[in-house]
């Protein structure tokens, strides 16, 4: 068995990218909540076009999808300069680094994506251009090497990671200004959704656009592909009208429920539930269950499922909440919690 994970997988897949970019607002006053984030950085932006000189680094953490690139390229947008985009990962030596670095115009922005995948030489070598705009460049080697300083313009870095908890200290201490960025609120999503749409050249009523917000978990990214998927259904099905009973029909033949959650998610949940009477299971137990390796479920379904209050992680094992009986439709066990956290689920509920 296994699964399609596409639809509610929070990273970019396939040509999204192309898709993405149509989408991605421009300035910060089009960019939809985070409203603590937008705010910062607008003070950020306006203090530094008001002192005409480049403002502090700034680092964008959040998980995949929250934005992140998008407001990287508003920055650059707002202060009017130009944009170089690399990553981590295509930093591997410090001369990929240095012949960036050295090659900036005064004030240009440069955006490293996966800052936290970036090789050892290359982070050190950005420490020293961050901190004094300064590169060494190493010429020769072995005891005849010598650094030679050279002298790059001010500009600002903009970092993104999804992992900041990786970033060595002395990198992460660079940054003047770190932009938390948090998982969306249904409201915030359906603006994401109408904004969208309206690029789309789509209709969408208010109540589909919270039918589909409220799958989209928390993610601009997830809520834009439900949409797509969405338009196509209605396209065929319903001659190109969306209702919120078109979006529904759509996401429930796409397998995405309620509260965002897919096929694997609720396989592991109603494993956890109908085999192991809600746990604790070890994890390794739990994925033969579904038929998934144990990384799959960890790293794909259970942070979700965590988020969600659905399932807890314990040292002994992983539990279902009462809140997972409820979800799938299933009445807990006498013995599954302390007796005072027994639900009651009505007639229809299926017993196990
Ligand atoms: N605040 C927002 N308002 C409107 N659209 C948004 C917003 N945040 C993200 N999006 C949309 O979601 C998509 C994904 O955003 P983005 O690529 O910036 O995410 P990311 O955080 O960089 O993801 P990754 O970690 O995978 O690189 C884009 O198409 C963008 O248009
Ligand atoms: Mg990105």
């Amino acid at each position: 068995m296994s699964f399609e994970r596409d639809l509610v997988s929070p990273d970019a897949e396939g040509d999204e990218r192309n898709i993405e970019a149509a989408l991605r607002p421009k300035r910060l006053d089009e960019f939809i909540g985070q409203a603590r984030v937008r705010e910062q950085l607008s003070l950020v932006l306006q203090s530094a076009l008001r002192r005409n000189r480049p403002p502090d680094h700034v680092l964008m953490s959040g998980g995949p999808g929250l934005g992140k690139t998008t407001l990287s390229m508003i920055i650059a947008t707002e202060l009017s300069v130009p944009l170089r985009i690399t990553s981590g990962p295509a930093l591997e030596r410090a001369g990929d680094l240095a012949a960036i670095l050295s090659t900036l115009s005064e004030g240009e922005v440069l955006f490293i994506d996966e800052i936290h995948r970036m090789a050892r030489p290359a982070e050190e070598m950005l420490y020293l251009a961050m901190e004094d705009f300064r590169v060494d460049i190493v010429v020769g080697k072995g005891p005849g090497a010598t650094a030679i300083p050279l002298e790059i313009a001010p500009f600002t870095l903009v970092g993104a990671t999804t992992r900041a908890g990786m970033l060595p200290a002395p990198l992460r201490d660079r940054f003047g200004f770190v932009a938390h960025m948090d998982f969306y609120g249904v409201a915030e999503l359906e603006e994401v959704l109408h904004r969208s749409s309206r690029l789309l050249g789509v209709t969408l009523p208010d109540d589909a656009a919270t039918e589909i917000a409220g799958r989209s978990r928390g993610t601009p990214r997830i809520a834009n592909r439900l949409l797509r998927r969405v338009r196509d259904f209605a396209e065929v099905r319903a001659e190109g009208v969306i209702t919120r009973d078109v979006a529904s029909a759509a996401l429930n033949l796409y397998e995405v429920d309620a509260e965002g959650l897919d096929r694997l998610d609720r396989a592991v949940l109603g494993a956890l539930l109908r085999k192991f009477g809600g746990g604790p299971v070890g994890l390794s137990t739990l994925a033969v269950a579904v038929g998934e390796e144990p990384e799959t479920v960890e790293v794909v379904a259970e942070p979700f499922l965590v988020r969600q209050g659905l399932l807890a992680r314990t040292p002994r094992g992983r539990v279902a909440t009462a809140a997972a009986w409820t979800h799938l439709g299933l009445v807990p066990p006498p013995d599954a919690f302390g007796a005072s956290l027994l639900i009651d689920l009505g007639d229809d509920a299926e017993q196990i």
